[in-house]
């Protein structure tokens, strides 16, 4: 779990993994790695049933103490105002304004609830829920690879931006772009591209862009491969890993000019949000997202996060409207009445 940008408040941690299923949750469906992980996962399903079978115990998770700052409809339009005029004075291409927002949570929301609803609604998205006392607990169903290794040894990342909502009745396939989103999502595909770039990689497959649906909404997407070669590019995970974040989809463009801008003007903390999250080396496979469509969980209430792509062409009204959507996918897990459905838990 690593967070946006790394203080003495927001540090980035390594959380070790003590069991690791893959299959149903139902356990007869379950497939262990070994022994020992079969015993303590006794222990951890055991406990889980517990918890889910009396909604009413109290419930507890680990929350942080950092204070929130959430901005309202004029302040975010506002700083996206900001934004559009640094662009204009040509500071920069591109930058990412973001916000974040705080809902009061029902007595009965279970994170784990939250996370089978997210896991069922977003069959396609990195869900997740991550709660330690360093980080506090975040939920989220993240859209956006930052780097991927396979198990066969092939590298994969992605180039997200450029949004709208996902029309009743169409497909991401009948969407029609505007230049202001087409030239938003090739900065970011430039900007993956200057990465390769900056470790002298040529023989990277690019395709795309194509339009991809992520929940309500509809994003363009190029993506990137590399079939890896140790001896010519020894650690090209870990370094493009650390060359690409934070990208221009969560950031802006250059790079340092945009961090400049959010620093001085964002006003907030974003924490782990627009940072990233995923297992490393498990199995010989390492899957990390950036930290996006997701929930900050405290004592009683969510925070939800979310930023959008400005540039000189943006309407401060349509950000905070996209913002809006954004965070709508996330939200979704705070219907959290339902019972537990173990048709929701295949993955
Ligand atoms: C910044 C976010 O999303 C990113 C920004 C996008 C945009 O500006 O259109 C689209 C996808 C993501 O790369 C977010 O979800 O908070």
């Amino acid at each position: 779990m690593h967070p946006f940008t790394v203080t003495e408040e927001n540090k980035p941690y390594f959380l070790e993994a003590d069991l690791l299923f893959q299959g149903n949750f139902r356990e007869n469906h379950l497939r262990f790695l070994s022994s020992s992980e079969k015993a303590v996962s006794g222990n951890f399903f055991g406990k889980l049933q517990e918890a889910l079978q009396q909604p009413d115990a109290p419930a507890t998770w680990h929350s942080a103490a950092e204070p929130v700052f959430t901005a309202s409809k004029s302040v975010y339009e506002e700083l996206v105002q900001n934004g559009i005029d640094f662009l204009k004075k040509g500071n920069a291409e591109k930058v990412v304004p973001s916000r974040c927002a705080q809902v009061a949570l029902s007595p009965h929301f279970r994170p784990v609830t939250g996370f089978f609803n997210l896991l069922k609604q977003y069959p396609h998205a990195f869900v997740s829920l991550v709660s330690a006392p360093e980080t506090g607990t975040w939920l989220g169903a993240s859209p956006e690879i930052l780097v991927v290794k396979d198990k066969k040894n092939i590298f994969r990342t992605m180039a997200l931006a450029g949004t709208q909502k996902l029309a009743a009745g169409l497909s991401p396939a009948d969407a029609i772009w505007r230049q202001k989103e087409i030239e938003e999502q090739s900065m970011v595909v430039r900007y993956v591209i200057s990465c390769f770039k900056k470790i002298r990689l040529r023989e990277y497959v690019e395709t795309g862009p194509r339009t991809v649906a992520a929940g309500n909404l509809l994003h363009l997407r190029s993506d990137f491969c590399v079939p890896l070669n140790e001896e010519e590019f020894p650690n090209l995970t870990s370094r493009m890993l650390h060359l690409l974040h934070p990208t221009s989809a969560v950031c802006g463009q250059p790079k340092e000019a945009a961090l400049d801008f959010l620093n001085a003007h964002e006003n907030y903390n974003r924490r782990y949000y627009s940072g990233y999250l995923g297992p490393v080396n498990v199995q010989h496979e390492t899957a990390v997202y950036v930290n996006l469509r997701c929930l900050e969980l405290r004592e009683n209430s969510a925070i939800l996060y979310a930023g959008a792509g400005v540039t000189v062409d943006s309407d401060p009204t349509k950000e905070w409207q996209e913002t809006e959507l954004k965070m709508q996918t996330v939200s979704a897990a705070l219907q959290l009445n339902t019972p537990l459905d173990d048709t929701a838990t295949g993955y």
